[in-house]
């Protein structure tokens, strides 16, 4: 079997930052990583241990401070790596469907072809009907399926989420969890995604990296041995409680140093 090429992958990563009080704050220390095409790491660590800085500096929004990365140049207009944040990241201004083109209106496409390519993606996100609509007449689940559209219109290779279901109830975010299972199952997309949920982590990703409390290193890497395409039962197996329980040993540890 051919082991697919590295889409993203940083070597020895640290990042510090100048704090407010003019201190210097190191938030990753040696951050080494390699993201293959077509797979799915979820990353999980204490608060404030680095994940979104890590996941910036995979996605060029920010510069590491030492260490390199290495990006799969992307063929122009479709962007390398296409971000969704938590927050939803939907401009109230624009309509439902300018915000879910905005990525390729970004990435220079016009018009035309990208509120194309972004009506596709409102109509397989059940968005359609609101199209004309602008984001305040959404829900949360809606605006989080507004901003995965928006990441998934751009046909970028390498979607890097950042806890993009953490500000959903929890029946809506799982929901959205299976929902996003079946879409990568359908895409087979390169992603990098953090959150806090280790369920989430063993649902969606072939890997979980561990994060140690801040400067953010890497402590454990776990391969996920659920067989693909994944049915949303296994979380009720022992086998995924035994992983939960083997991730949740490790992080407790470092919850407790980052609590420190
Ligand atoms: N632009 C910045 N300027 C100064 N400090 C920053 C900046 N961005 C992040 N930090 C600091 O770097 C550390 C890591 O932050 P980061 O947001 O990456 O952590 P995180 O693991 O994603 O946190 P959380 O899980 O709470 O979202 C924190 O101490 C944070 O305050």
């Amino acid at each position: 079997m051919t082991v697919p090429p590295p889409m993203v992958s940083a070597q020895d990563i640290g990042k510090f930052f100048l704090a407010a009080d003019g201190r210097a704050v190191q938030a990753l220390d040696g951050v080494s990583l390699t993201v293959r095409e077509g797979e799915f790491v979820c990353v999980v660590g204490p608060s404030g241990c680095g994940k979104s800085t890590l996941l910036r500096i995979l996605g060029g929004l920010v510069e590491p401070t030492t260490g390199t990365v290495a990006r799969r140049p992307g063929q122009p207009p479709v962007p390398p790596a296409a971000f969704v944040f938590q927050d939803f990241a939907v401009l109230p201004w624009l309509t439902v469907r300018s915000n879910a083109a905005f990525g390729l209106r970004m990435a220079g496409v016009r018009r035309r072809a990208a509120e194309r390519a972004a009506d596709a993606w409102l109509l397989r996100m059940d968005l359609a009907d609101f199209a004309d609509g602008y984001p305040d007449q959404l829900s949360g689940g809606m605006r989080q399926r507004l901003a995965l559209a928006r990441a998934f219109a751009t046909g970028s290779p390498v979607l890097l989420m950042d806890e993009p279901l953490g500000s959903l109830d929890p029946q809506t975010r799982r929901l959205m969890q299976e929902q996003l299972l079946a879409l990568w199952q359908e895409e087979r997309k390169t992603v990098v995604l953090v959150t806090h949920s280790l369920d989430e982590a063993l649902l969606l990703g072939d890997r979980v990296l561990v994060m140690s409390a801040r400067p953010g290193r890497v402590i454990e890497e776990l391969a996920v041995p659920f067989a693909r395409p994944r049915d949303p039962g296994i979380q009720d197996g022992p086998e995924f409680g035994r992983l939960r329980a083997r991730i949740w040993d490790r992080l407790r540890d470092q919850l407790s140093v980052s609590a420190r």
